[in-house]
């Protein structure tokens, strides 16, 4: 093993513990999902160890809906962990120090989303991290610090590139097993055809590593956010924000040009949807990609057509990848993309990744079971970033 584990740090001390709790929130509402699940038996054996545990986790973006409190996450984790979780409303604060000096041992306190501090967020060096307030009060409080959050180690954020150079840093359990199962994954060779299925609205985290990935993949079935930008770039009156909308634009801004690039290049390799689903008057709608002159409604999943398209290039492939869905299929009439996807790879017998927080939620909403995939990640971005062989800055900094 290349970085320290918890089989490696003595019981009942004072940690530090970074988890990625981050979630889907609708209306308001934290929505429970595998990233609790998991992170759950970390905590749950820190407990038994007799560790105190301070959290640290994220949630969102500032300036975006899903940017809220972790209040609601402490009570999911209580039910997981079947154990008292208390949630103090600061980052570092005195507050937070108050709280944290009155932790006992097996007591579990989560803090405030970390994006609420601003010292947070700037991608910067781990060493320009590591100097920052947040990092240098918080060291002082506990004896060691504990890295869970693998499908957030690709981002260069204090609390999780910082505290590895200033303390005794570990892996936590999840952080130990995604990291062994997704560079395993890396470093496979597959005979037959690869596909990867790219969605969600992380269009611009995908579009990076698809530049990278043109010579292990031989297919791309694309949809969601990325899937609509690309049709942008062949010519289709899609792909950009309308009303109020902030998916598009400024993605595209981003990326248009590695995306017409990519085209250009690769056209035999990218599969584009052929027609789009819609809400009309409240039900599903569909309507084909050649039909639109003008778009004057949000499309919210692949159409029926592209599933049949999609479904044989999966049932011919020996390996499959899925990063972000095909729609919104929180919302069952947009979920015929995601499920239509994800049911053809259960079908088959290919070694398949289905990776993301929101995505892999499909799996049991949708009647599947985690059984019918190779691997199910609860890291995005993380996990294909790995597919590429791309080191991950949040695990770098452990194996220090
Ligand atoms: N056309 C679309 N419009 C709005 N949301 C979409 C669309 N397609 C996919 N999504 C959303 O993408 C989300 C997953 O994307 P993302 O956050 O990038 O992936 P993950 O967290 O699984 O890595 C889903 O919650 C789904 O609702
Ligand atoms: O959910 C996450 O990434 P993912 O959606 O790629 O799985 C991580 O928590 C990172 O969050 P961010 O993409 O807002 O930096």
């Amino acid at each position: 093993m290349t970085f320290q584990t918890l089989d490696d740090i003595e019981d009942g001390q004072r940690v530090l513990v970074r988890l990625d709790l981050n979630s889907p929130v609708e209306d308001g509402d934290v929505q429970d999902n595998r990233r609790f699940d998991r992170h759950a038996e970390t905590i749950r054996e820190l407990v038994d160890r007799d560790f105190e545990v301070a959290v640290m986790a994220h949630q969102g973006r500032p300036g975006r809906d899903d940017f809220v409190s972790l209040e609601q996450h402490a009570d999911i984790l209580a039910d997981h962990i079947d154990s008292d979780v208390e949630f103090v409303a600061d980052t570092f604060g005195p507050d937070a120090i108050h709280e944290i000096a009155g932790l006992e041992a097996g007591d579990v306190l989560v803090l405030e989303n970390t994006r609420m501090c601003d010292e947070e967020l700037p991608e910067e060096d781990p060493e320009v991290k590591a100097q920052t307030e947040f990092v240098q009060t918080l060291k002082g409080e506990f004896d060691a610090y504990v890295n869970d959050a693998y499908s957030a180690a690709h981002r260069s954020h204090a609390s999780l590139v910082g505290f590895p150079l200033v303390m005794d840093a570990y892996a936590g359990r999840v952080m130990e097993t995604e990291y062994e199962a997704n560079t395993a994954i890396a470093e496979k060779e597959f005979e037959g055809n690869v596909t990867m299925v790219v969605g969600g609205t992380k269009a611009t985290d995908v579009i990076d590593v698809m530049t990278h990935l043109d010579e292990k993949v031989d297919d791309f079935l694309l949809g969601g956010i990325a899937g609509e930008l690309f049709l942008r770039a062949a010519g289709y009156p899609v792909g950009y924000d309308i009303d109020d909308a902030d998916l598009y634009d400024h993605q595209w801004e981003k990326n248009s040009e590695k995306i017409e690039s990519m085209l250009d290049a690769h056209r035999d390799q990218i599969s584009l949807a052929v027609d789009l689903a819609y809400e009309d008057d409240g039900s599903r709608a569909e309507q084909s990609v050649d039909d639109i002159d003008e778009k004057t409604v949000s499309y919210l999943d692949v159409g029926s057509e592209t599933v049949m398209e999609y479904s044989p290039v999966i049932r011919d492939s020996e390996a499959v990848f899925v990063k972000g869905a095909l729609g919104m299929f929180e919302d069952e009439r947009f979920s015929v993309g995601t499920a239509g996807v994800l049911e053809a790879i259960a079908d088959t017998d290919c070694f398949s990744v289905v990776g993301g927080g929101d995505t892999s939620r499909a799996i049991e909403m949708y009647g599947m079971s985690e059984d019918e995939f190779g691997h199910v990640s609860i890291a995005g971005g993380a996990y294909i970033r790995a597919l590429t062989g791309a080191e991950l800055v949040g695990v770098e900094v452990l194996k220090r």
